[in-house]
């Protein structure tokens, strides 16, 4: 309605106004937004690490797409792709059916951390976007007032940043984006820094308004890693698998707004995408090798340690014994108010450690894993060992070391090679779970200072 009212109250465009002339209002089915065959890699050491690889993704008026997938998986990095906020490595985005050369001019995007600048006002926040489209100043102001209408932030306008709690600021998140009129509002993960009533509160209003017809934008594409959060709000939930990010499984939620959280069909079909989601993925196809006829030899390069502590991995592994060495992922996951993202590298673990397996929607613990989650420390610690070498990282740590004469290696060594398959984040995170699992395993110690591995004094007796 605001929005209806602020159309009718537009004045004439102004002369510095650059935006190009709005398309006609799209009808709902027509594409939006095209990605054909999108790959996307970013720098290496020594060459590029592929992030997302032939993906093929269509945002048609009228629907909520929700990208699900593992952390790293290359969700916003697709999202960044389509609003062509970076460019892609190969493939085409279009707009519209317009290659997008540049910023996509039919989107505007709400980010996890708010992105507001402190030194301006809630109403100066909310022009901005109108300000570097060159729209004059008082079709700006008024434009402004629509939208902190529309998202409840009426009388905050000449409040700062900091006055805000993180809903509010949100809230002006939200309005800097539509103030835009984007065909298509883009959310990277846009509750997940918020408390959970307060996500709960904006995530309601939002899809209220967006039901309601009053939102001035055509499609909404979201970014998450809460599985609820996808059922509750998209009419389509894209899952990407990961190393590279390919369009793993699609869902059609096909539920009727407002959707009813403790319905057989909601639940049924939060089920079927953590399966999707927990479910081992494929080794990753590298394009022109043809596929390995056996099981793939696990290697540092094909393996990635998950990031799990071994305190983590060791509670989830008792949890499960607790249950009879067998229990349902998600019902787990829902007990503890865990987040999937929470849970997935400790189930990876347990998987690479040979201490525990998926089987449908079940997390199973294997035999040792049974006798790991109920050792006394020194015998856990001895089978830890036995199932740390089992990951290639920790193997190659422990191997390379037993070769060097001085029984030491500077943690750059292993840096490096690294370097060559993962990105530098990626690098960090698996030297720390490596170096947890090492030292716990009584494997190897680690000196922060110099950045050294030395084997363990105790390493004679640990398995080879
Ligand atoms: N600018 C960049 N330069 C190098 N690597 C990057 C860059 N941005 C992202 N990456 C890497 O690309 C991979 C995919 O990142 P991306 O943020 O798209 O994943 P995601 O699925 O959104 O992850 P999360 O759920 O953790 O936010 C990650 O390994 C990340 O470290």
């Amino acid at each position: 309605m605001i929005f209806d009212a602020l159309r009718k109250l537009r004045p004439a465009r102004s002369p510095r106004d650059r935006r190009p002339p709005a398309p006609p209002r799209a009808a709902d089915g027509d594409v939006l937004l095209d990605a054909g065959n999108v790959t996307k890699s970013y720098a290496g050491a020594d060459r590029e690490l592929p992030v997302l690889e032939g993906i093929d993704l269509q945002v048609r008026a009228g629907e909520v797409v929700a990208l699900l997938g593992r952390s790293g998986s290359g969700k916003s990095t697709l999202l960044r792709c389509l609003a062509g906020l970076i460019p892609v490595s190969s493939g085409t985005v279009s707009y519209r059916g317009t290659p997008l050369t540049g910023a996509n001019p039919g989107t505007a995007m709400v980010f996890q951390t708010f992105a507001l600048l402190p030194w301006l006002t809630v109403q100066q926040n909310v022009e901005l976007g109108l300000e570097a489209r060159g729209v004059g100043a008082l079709e700006r102001a008024e434009a402004a007032v629509g939208a902190i209408d529309l998202i409840g932030l009426d009388g905050f306008e000449s409040a700062y940043p900091k006055e805000l709690s993180g809903g509010m600021r949100q809230r002006v998140g939200f309005a800097r984006a539509l103030v835009v009129e984007p065909d298509v509002l883009m959310m990277d993960e846009p509750f997940s820094a918020l408390d959970v009533l307060t996500a709960e509160n904006l995530r309601g209003e939002l899809m209220e308004l967006w039901e309601s017809g009053r939102f001035p934008t055509r499609a909404i594409m979201l970014v998450t890693h809460n599985i609820e959060e996808a059922v509750l709000m998209a009419d389509r939930i894209v899952v990407l698998g990961s190393r590279p990010g390919t369009i793993r499984e699609t869902f059609e939620v096909g539920l009727e707004r407002p959707r009813q959280r403790n319905s057989a069909a909601f639940e049924e079909l939060i089920d079927r995408v953590y399966r999707t989601m927990t479910g081992r993925p494929k080794e990753p196809r590298v394009p022109g090798r043809p596929e390995p006829a056996g099981p793939e030899r696990r290697t540092y390069t094909n393996t990635p340690l998950p990031t799990a502590s071994v305190d983590g991995l060791s509670g989830l592994a008792e949890m499960v014994a607790h249950r009879g060495d067998r229990c349902d992922l998600a019902d787990l996951a829902d007990d503890l108010v865990l987040e999937i993202d929470d849970v997935l590298p400790l189930v990876d673990a347990l998987d690479l450690l040979g201490f525990g397996e998926v089987r449908g929607d079940d997390l199973l613990l294997t035999r040792v894993g049974a006798a790991f989650a109920g050792a006394d420390v020194q015998e856990s610690k001895t089978l830890f060992a036995e199932a740390a070498m089992g990951a290639p990282l920790v193997r190659l740590i422990t191997t390379s070391l037993r070769q060097n004469p001085s029984g030491a290696l500077r943690a750059g060594f292993f840096r490096d090679l690294l370097a060559h398959h993962y990105t530098s984040e990626q690098v960090d995170q698996q030297l720390e779970t490596a170096t947890d699992w090492g030292r716990y395993a009584e494997l190897y110690a680690y000196d922060a200072d110099p950045e050294e591995y030395r084997l363990d004094e105790g390493a004679a007796s640990t398995p080879r």
